[in-house]
C-alpha cells in the first residue's frame, strides 16, 4: 500500500555516496506529481550518483529515499542514463523495442513509427544503430518517452537528456516533459543548460561534503 498523500519522491538526510566516498550529505527533497526538478551542481558534485541511487543502481548508506511514502519501490522509475545503453548491432527499431520491453510494453509497428517520427528518425527503423550520429543515437533513447505514461512509470530520472540535441528537439522534449507531469508524473533531471519547464531546483552544491 502506498501513502495516498505522500510525495512521489522524498529524500531525507540522504548521503550521496559512491563506494566509500560520501559526496554530499543531508540532501532533502520533496517531489510531487506535476513537478519537474532541475538537479544542478558543478561537475563531479554527484548528480549522476544521486540519480543512480534513486534508480536502485547504487546503494543508500545513510539517509532515506521514499517512493510514495515507502522505502521499498512500489513504482518503477524510468532511468535514462547519459551513457546511452544502445546496442550497436541492433537496428534502431530493435533498440527502441528493447528499451520499451524493459517497462512491460510490447510496441507494435505503428507505435515504433510514431515514436521514431517524434524524434525525427522516420525512415531509420531498419538501419543499424552503429551508423547513427551522437545526437541521433540519443534520440533513440528518448523516443521511448513518447510511449511511456505515468501509469507505466510515474517517475522519470533523466541524466542530461538534452545533451547533443538541437534546439528544435529540446523544445519538443520540453513539451513532452510537461505533458507527462500534467498527466500526473514527476521528473528529476540534470542539465548544464537552463530548463525552461522546470518548476523546482535541487542544487547539490549546497550539500557538498
Ligand atoms: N564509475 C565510477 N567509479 C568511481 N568513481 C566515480 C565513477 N564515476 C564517477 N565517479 C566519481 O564520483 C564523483 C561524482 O560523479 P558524478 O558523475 O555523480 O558527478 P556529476 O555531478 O554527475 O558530474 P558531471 O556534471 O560531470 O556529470 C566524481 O568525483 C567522480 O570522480
Amino acid at each position: 500500500m502506498t501513502e495516498l498523500h505522500a510525495p512521489l519522491l522524498a529524500l531525507d538526510k540522504l548521503t550521496v555516496q559512491r563506494g566509500e566516498i560520501p559526496l554530499c550529505e543531508g540532501v532533502k527533497l520533496e517531489l510531487s506529481a506535476g513537478h519537474i526538478c532541475h538537479l544542478i551542481g558543478a561537475n563531479g558534485t554527484g548528480k549522476t550518483t544521486l540519480l543512480m541511487q534513486l534508480a536502485g543502481l547504487l546503494p543508500v548508506i545513510t539517509g532515506s529515499i521514499y517512493y510514495q511514502g515507502l522505502q521499498t519501490l512500489p513504482i518503477q522509475p524510468l532511468y535514462v542514463s547519459h551513457q546511452l545503453g544502445i546496442h550497436p548491432s541492433l537496428t534502431v527499431a530493435q533498440n527502441l523495442t528493447f528499451l520499451l520491453n524493459l517497462y512491460g510494453i510490447t510496441p507494435n509497428v505503428i507505435d515504433i513509427d510514431e515514436a521514431l517520427a517524434w524524434v525525427g528518425l522516420q525512415g531509420f527503423e531498419t538501419i543499424s544503430s552503429s551508423h547513427l550520429s551522437a545526437g541521433q543515437t540519443r534520440r533513440i533513447t528518448l523516443a521511448r518517452l513518447y510511449l511511456l505514461t505515468p501509469p507505466v512509470t510515474p517517475l522519470w530520472l533523466l541524466d542530461e537528456p538534452f545533451t547533443a540535441l538541437d534546439v528544435d528537439m529540446v523544445a519538443r522534449m520540453e513539451t513532452r516533459l510537461r505533458e507527462f507531469t500534467d498527466a500526473g508524473g514527476a521528473i528529476i533531471m540534470t542539465s548544464h543548460q537552463p530548463v525552461g519547464v522546470a518548476n523546482q531546483v535541487l542544487d547539490l552544491s549546497d550539500y557538498m561534503v
